[in-house]
């Protein structure tokens, strides 16, 4: 009879293969240099084509910090441009992760909300119901305003688009909590378990959220996005 694999074994092969997907995903986004815009699409026309290079897209509330997030993850202060107005991205923005041909692309979105506009909502459900490179949707909100009705609204719109596919769409809803600074530390545990709590209360199908802030140096969080990108476009 063969012998069973002891706990030890099984301790270390699961440690071992956590240090090979963040060897791989550090491999992946290593090149910060290499990353670059490659265009720019405000009409489903103009979406282009990257041979099938996997694709995640960032959707969130305008001024959640997205295009920020985009910039940290693929370790650059200002290839994407931010801004503390909100709607200051509005079109879809593909970039290139590594050198050419790339690992993936991320795509930066414009946001939803008061301050966002009908034709970006239509422009974001055209790329999400067409492109068959997308992998993952990471929908992201602001610690310091938790979720409002758009965004109850907004992952109950996405939680409807996997379920009508009957678990045909190629693509996962990942949350991400944003600006976790602007919370005193003495709040950011409830205010991360009511956050969690009201995600999953909207749409049960989204991955529970992780955890972020830019502002802190070096930023926290980012680790974990890079290896949840690179596990979505099953780079690991
Ligand atoms: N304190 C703090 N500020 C942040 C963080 N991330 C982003 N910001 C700020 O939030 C503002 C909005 O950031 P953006 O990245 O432009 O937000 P966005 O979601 O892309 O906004 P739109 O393109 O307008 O929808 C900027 O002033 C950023 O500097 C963070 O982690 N902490
Ligand atoms: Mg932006």
């Amino acid at each position: 009879m063969m012998d069973l694999p002891s706990w030890k074994t099984l301790l270390h092969l699961a440690s071992s293969r956590k240090l090979e997907q963040r060897t791989i995903a550090e491999r992946v986004f290593s090149n910060t240099g290499a990353a670059d815009f490659l265009a720019a699409a405000a009409s489903p026309k103009s979406f282009p084509n990257f041979n099938g290079l996997p694709e995640v897209i960032v959707t969130g509330r305008a001024n959640a910090g997205k295009s920020t997030l985009l910039n940290a993850v693929l370790g650059r202060k200002a290839l994407l441009h931010t801004s503390s107005k909100a709607g200051r991205t509005r079109e879809l923005n593909f970039y290139r992760v590594g050198e050419e041909p790339g690992h993936l692309i991320l795509v930066d979105a414009p946001g939803y909300g008061a301050r966002g506009r009908i034709e970006w909502g239509r422009l974001f459900d055209a790329y999400l119901d067409t492109r068959k490179e997308l992998r993952r949707v990471y929908i992201l909100f602001n610690a310091k305003h938790g979720l409002n009705e758009f965004d109850r609204q907004m992952l109950q719109h996405l939680s409807q688009k996997l379920i009508s596919t009957d678990g045909t769409q190629p693509w996962t809803l990942q949350s991400v909590i944003t600006k976790a600074d602007l919370v005193p530390t003495s709040q950011l545990s409830n205010t991360i378990s009511r956050m969690r709590k009201e995600i999953f209360e909207a749409s049960p199908l989204c991955l529970p959220p992780l955890i972020t802030s830019c502002e802190m140096n070096p930023p926290f969080g980012i680790e974990k996005v890079r290896e949840n990108i690179a596990q979505a476009c099953q780079l690991v």
